[in-house]
């Protein structure tokens, strides 16, 4: 019954909804930019002792109505995951009578997933960067058991809650394949994160979980990469395609090359079995990559093996 229209349009008001009201949520400092707006650490504290709980709220950006009816689905989209990988919903905050509204979460301390591999790359281990790609993992097969594609899966929506666990972030472009179809086609592309995306996204804005899992292919570069500025895959693709092409022929170069099996190069110390894994998830036809719960276990296997040869 969860698939039906109808029981979505009900479900549209998000339950157990806490209600954050606007006098109360103290700005402290910005936290970064996210689809459809930015993100600031707030302190919610209706006592005004500064006892009250940190809390990263997303206002959504003014102006363009078109947002707020997206802003709004990622408010309901956010609502309903329950998982440890995936960045904790706690309500909403409405402003300006019901005109504005803003996106309340868990405040996560470590920030973004390419902030963290930047400022940490010499004590990250190859076991550490496993762990993270098989919690991203998992919180994908999540989102897949309740038919959600993310989309814009990227280490820059990747939030680091401690040293040892990461979350998915930034649903504002997620969306829910119809329960008659295996994919979901999108009307307008926007501005698109091409670079992560599968050639059938950039061909025919064709977006599926076998779409994500091209995209995870690419976040695991980046992990492998140290979320390098100077090898991230937009940088590597442009160097290939030739700076000198602009505007919309880049994603026409774009799928040319991914067309000829070119592919983003090893990241270097990458262990040759993560980048067959990674080779996995560029097949060219969707349905010859692997789904999550196999990348999952792939990924399980690696540690294993790796755990073992520590030992020696
Ligand atoms: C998902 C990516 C796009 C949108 N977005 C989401 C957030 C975000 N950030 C944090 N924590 C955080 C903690 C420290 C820092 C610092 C800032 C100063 N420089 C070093 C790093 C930055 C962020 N917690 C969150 N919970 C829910 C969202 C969220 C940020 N941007």
């Amino acid at each position: 019954v969860t698939q039906n229209p109808a029981w979505r349009a009900l479900s549209s008001v998000p339950h157990n909804q806490a209600l954050f009201e606007e006098r109360h949520l103290r700005y402290i400092s910005p936290l970064g930019k996210g689809n459809f707006g930015n993100v600031e650490l707030c302190r919610y504290d209706p006592l005004g002792d500064n006892t009250g709980e940190l809390v990263a709220v997303k206002r959504l950006q003014p102006n363009k109505q078109s947002t707020l009816d997206d802003f709004q689905k990622e408010v309901n989209t956010l609502s309903v995951l329950h998982c440890d990988y995936i960045v904790k919903y706690r309500g909403v905050c409405y402003s300006m009578g019901r005109l504005s509204m803003s996106l309340v979460m868990e405040y996560l301390p470590h920030g973004s997933l390419i902030g963290y591999m930047d400022n940490n790359r010499h004590n990250i281990s190859t076991r550490l960067m496993l762990l993270f790609a098989s919690q991203i993992c998992k919180g994908m097969e999540y989102l897949q058991t309740l038919r959600y594609v993310h989309r814009d899966l990227a280490a820059r929506n990747i939030l680091v809650a401690s040293d040892s666990l990461v979350k998915i972030a930034d649903f504002g472009l997620t969306k829910v394949i119809p329960f008659d179809k295996e994919y979901y086609r999108v009307t307008h592309p926007g501005e698109s994160p091409i670079f992560w995306y599968a050639p059938e996204s950039i061909n025919e804005s064709i977006f599926s979980h076998k779409s994500d899992v091209w995209s995870f292919g690419v976040v695991l570069h980046e992990l492998f990469s140290y979320c390098d500025i100077n090898c991230n895959p937009k940088r590597l693709f442009m160097q290939e395609i030739g700076h000198s092409v602009q505007g919309t022929s880049i994603s026409m170069h774009l799928a040319n090359i991914l067309k000829n099996n070119w592919r983003l190069p090893v990241p270097p110390a990458c262990p040759p079995k993560v980048y067959s894994l990674m080779k996995q998830c560029w097949k060219y036809n969707f349905d010859e990559r692997p789904c999550f719960t196999t990348l999952g276990n792939q990924i399980e296997t690696i540690i294993q093996d790796d755990r073992e040869n520590a030992k020696g």
